[in-house]
């Protein structure tokens, strides 16, 4: 078993009980359901940068990366720091993230949020859409393409964006339909959690125009982001580099103020 099958039976589990726990009548009924949802894509279409910064403790490949502070402070001083948008894990048994973190970043920040997830099951996007979130993952490697067409148009009819995120070209060419906004392509190999630039390269050339291409994982310098521009990159996703940091807030405006 790789690490994204360990993820996703541990997820079928999780999402299960949850299930009996909290019925979907009572995600419906959170006050952030009705909410606006903020466009990742216009903040993206409008930034030199295009850095969407994410809230990140731990990961399968390097273990703990941040134990030390806290979603509120983090989500603050990235807003403060001009990047286009955050990510939350909310997996808490791999990244150390839960649903409570999404929560505290949409009531600390008005950056559009995206639910970092391992979504196999629709329920997840009602939670997302009930915890304040504005854009959606979901992920080629553990979706059947049927899945991907009604999990994105379910995402669309709630008004949540969505990234649909790749690794290799069979994932992106299984994938592409209209109700994707955006398609980020993973630099990390999740067998060996290596991870390069190189992959984003070789598959921009597969993504049509239409959708917004963000590169993630691995991007650690404002040099890797130069060299990704001229692929149609829009996006960067960035995680670890500015949260093994005491203030990810400062670390991320030093990196946009290098642009
Ligand atoms: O980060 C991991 O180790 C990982 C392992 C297995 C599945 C997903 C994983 N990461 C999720 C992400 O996509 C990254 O957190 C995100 O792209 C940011 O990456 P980085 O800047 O390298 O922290």
């Amino acid at each position: 078993m790789d690490i994204l099958e360990k993820i996703v039976a541990d997820k079928r589990l999780e999402v299960a009980l949850k299930k009996q726990l909290i019925p979907t009548f009572q995600l419906e009924q959170s006050v952030l359901f009705e909410r606006e949802t903020i466009s990742l894509v216009k903040n993206l279409q409008n930034s030199p940068s295009g850095i969407i910064a994410e809230h990140k403790r731990r990961s399968p490949s390097k273990q703990v990366i941040n134990h030390n502070l806290n979603v509120f402070d983090v989500a603050q001083g990235y807003e403060k720091s001009g990047v286009c948008g955050m990510s939350v894990l909310t997996d808490g048994k791999y990244f150390g993230g839960s649903l409570d973190d999404l929560l505290l970043a949409r009531s600390s920040c008005n950056l559009p949020l995206l639910r970092k997830e391992f979504i196999i099951d629709s329920y997840q996007i009602l939670e997302a859409k009930a915890y304040g979130a504005d854009v959606i993952l979901l992920i080629a490697a553990i979706l059947t393409q049927e899945e991907i067409k009604s999990f994105s148009e379910f995402a669309k009819n709630l008004r949540l964006e969505v990234l649909l995120e790749v690794h290799n070209e069979a994932e992106l060419q299984k994938s592409i339909m209209p109700s994707l906004d955006m398609i980020g392509v993973n630099n990390r190999n999740l067998k060996t959690f290596e991870v390069s630039l190189q992959t984003s390269k070789t598959l921009s050339s597969y993504i049509p125009n239409e959708f917004i291409k963000i590169s993630e994982s691995g991007i650690s310098n404002v040099e890797a982001i130069k060299e990704l521009k001229p692929f149609g990159y829009q996006g960067f996703l960035i995680g670890e580099n500015f949260m093994k940091t005491d203030n990810p807030g400062e670390s991320a405006n030093h990196f946009i103020n290098q642009f």
